[in-house]
């Protein structure tokens, strides 16, 4: 397994600048480096490869998320909508095919955070959706890039809340790069058993975001992190896990991830690259199994 971090630990906007997270992160001991598309959006040709670069000089993988705007919302029932959202990832999984990136993750299969003023279309939606990431999915492949779904929260969304939703919609899709994503977070909402989600997944699993039930560091709260670990071995897993810590409130991060008090007691930025070390450190150490090879006794 490689670890990683996404970006939005240390920024409150979702659009900024993250090519200065390529050496922080490896400094910090991660192998993974997750940006958001929304940086993505309006950026050159060669500003792509002058990240790529960077990214390989310092020897760390990039993988992508994103949060789609009502605007790029494939389950969408206005076919404008839809036609705007099959531009949009066709564009952006181009670009990341030259950025080397080989993992997209989110709610990417309808927009988010779910406006719930709107009336809700669960059917309809879904049938919709299993569609048109059909026709992305496919282009996606053609681009190399695994199209992660993220299981999300009822607070977030209501079209993939469980792993068991998300296997159904992907085999319903029966695109290869078309993949279930998991987020210890949104896990712990709507799961019996974070375990039998994962083992439910297999191989169908394509990326792994963790965090603790409050979002802070994994390591700084109760999960049961040995048996996740346990978990993810017995399926084999050997992507990548990226945690996605938010402690810090503010900004277009801070209202669309509802933290609403400093979850980080007033760390500094130094502070904050200390926790980002220390966690990684533990969860390389506890997914890492009793085994040296790291693979499970389960196997
Ligand atoms: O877990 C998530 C939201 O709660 C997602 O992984 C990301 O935060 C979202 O896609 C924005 O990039
Ligand atoms: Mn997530």
């Amino acid at each position: 397994m490689k670890y990683g971090i996404y970006f939005a630990y240390w920024e409150q906007e979702w659009g900024v600048d993250q090519k200065q997270y390529i050496e922080k992160v490896k400094k910090l001991g991660f192998d993974v480096l997750e940006i958001s598309c929304a940086m993505l959006k309006n950026i050159s040709t060669e500003e792509l490869h002058e990240i790529r670069k960077r990214a390989e000089d310092a020897g760390v993988i990039l993988t992508a998320g994103y949060g789609p705007a009502a605007g790029e919302n494939l389950a969408s029932s206005d076919p404008e909508v839809v036609k705007n959202a099959i531009a949009f990832y066709t564009d952006i999984l181009k670009k990341l095919e030259i950025l080397n990136i080989h993992t997209l993750g989110g709610g990417i299969y309808s927009y988010w955070p779910v406006d719930y003023t709107k009336p809700v279309d669960k059917a309809g939606d879904w049938a919709r959706s299993v569609e048109n990431v059909r026709k992305v999915g496919k282009i996606a492949g053609e681009c190399g890039v695994d199209y992660c779904l993220e299981v999300l929260n009822r607070f977030e969304g209501y079209l993939l809340n469980t792993c068991e939703e998300c296997k159904n919609f992907v085999e319903e899709v029966g695109v290869d790069a078309v993949k279930i994503m998991l987020d210890t977070f949104h896990m712990n909402i709507e799961e019996d058993s974070i375990v039998e989600a994962i083992l439910l997944a297999g191989k169908r699993l394509g990326h792994f975001h963790v965090g603790e039930n409050n979002r802070r560091l994994p390591g700084k709260g109760g999960f049961p992190w040995y048996e996740i670990g346990m978990a993810l071995r017995a399926i084999g897993y050997e992507k990548n896990v990226v945690m996605e810590p938010f402690v810090r409130s503010g900004g277009g991060v801070g209202s669309d991830i509802k933290v609403w008090r400093d979850l980080s007691r007033g760390a500094s930025m130094a502070q904050l690259d200390e926790d980002a070390a220390n966690s990684v450190d533990y969860l390389r150490y506890v997914f890492g199994g009793p085994n040296s090879d790291g693979r499970s006794v389960l196997r």
